[in-house]
């Protein structure tokens, strides 16, 4: 039977792109073009590691975590399920234990609608500190979002993010789920090997099991 196709649940990275304010802007230009060269196009980029979807590593918010190229990448590779947790301002336990999350690996969570793109969101679903300790309870390793963050835009203690640290679950976050149907899926989502650092921007991918 044939396998169904992968869908992109990637931000696509665009000059027009909003990152979290005050971050590096994304940049993509043309360092040289093919008339200067006499042959190629050659191009840069200019991102904080933030930016689109990526993961965080915990060196991004624990000065002694992990660094990205330290991460087991078994993580970002295996199934995954989606659920659909839209129209909370905060999920903890009591949103997810509904769902019945028992033994899944990677869990990811659909809580926006219509996002822009271009536009840093003024509120997002932000998860709980109770989510942390739950989510290892279930066997939950990667947790996925689709706000830029899983604290609040001035958070300074990032209390989710720690929670999810202290329990083994690592963060996934921008996904892009709005046409995706809750559900079980094989999960891509590999972070660069870039040496050191705190996160990184990753193409995730998504095919219905
Ligand atoms: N995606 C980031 C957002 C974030 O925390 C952040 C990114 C750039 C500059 C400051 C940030 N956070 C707190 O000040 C996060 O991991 O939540
Ligand atoms: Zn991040
Ligand atoms: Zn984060």
């Amino acid at each position: 039977m044939e396998k169904k196709k992968w869908i992109d649940i990637s931000q696509p990275l665009t000059n027009e792109m909003a990152v979290w304010p005050g971050d590096t802007p994304f940049s993509f230009q043309l360092s040289y073009t093919k008339e200067q060269t006499g042959s190629v196009n050659i191009g840069q980029i200019t991102t904080s590691v933030h930016s689109g979807t990526h993961i965080d590593a915990p060196f991004h918010f624990d000065h002694e975590g992990k660094k990205v190229h330290e991460l087991d990448i078994d993580l970002y590779i295996g199934t995954a399920r989606v659920i659909d947790v839209t129209g909370y301002e905060s999920v903890g336990r009591a949103e997810l234990e509904p769902f019945g999350i028992e033994g899944v690996p990677r869990l990811l969570l659909r809580t926006m609608t219509d996002r822009d793109l271009t536009v840093f969101p003024e509120k997002y679903t932000v998860l709980r500190e109770d989510v942390g300790p739950y989510l290892k309870e279930k066997g939950v390793r990667l947790l996925g979002i689709d706000t830029p963050s899983v604290d609040p835009v001035d958070s300074k203690k990032m209390l989710a993010h720690h929670s999810l640290h202290e329990n083994d679950v690592f963060i996934l976050e921008n996904i892009v789920l709005e046409k995706v149907e809750p559900g079980n899926y094989e999960l891509i989502a590999l972070p660069l090997a870039i040496e050191g650092a705190d996160g990184s921007p990753v193409r995730a991918v998504i095919r219905p099991i």
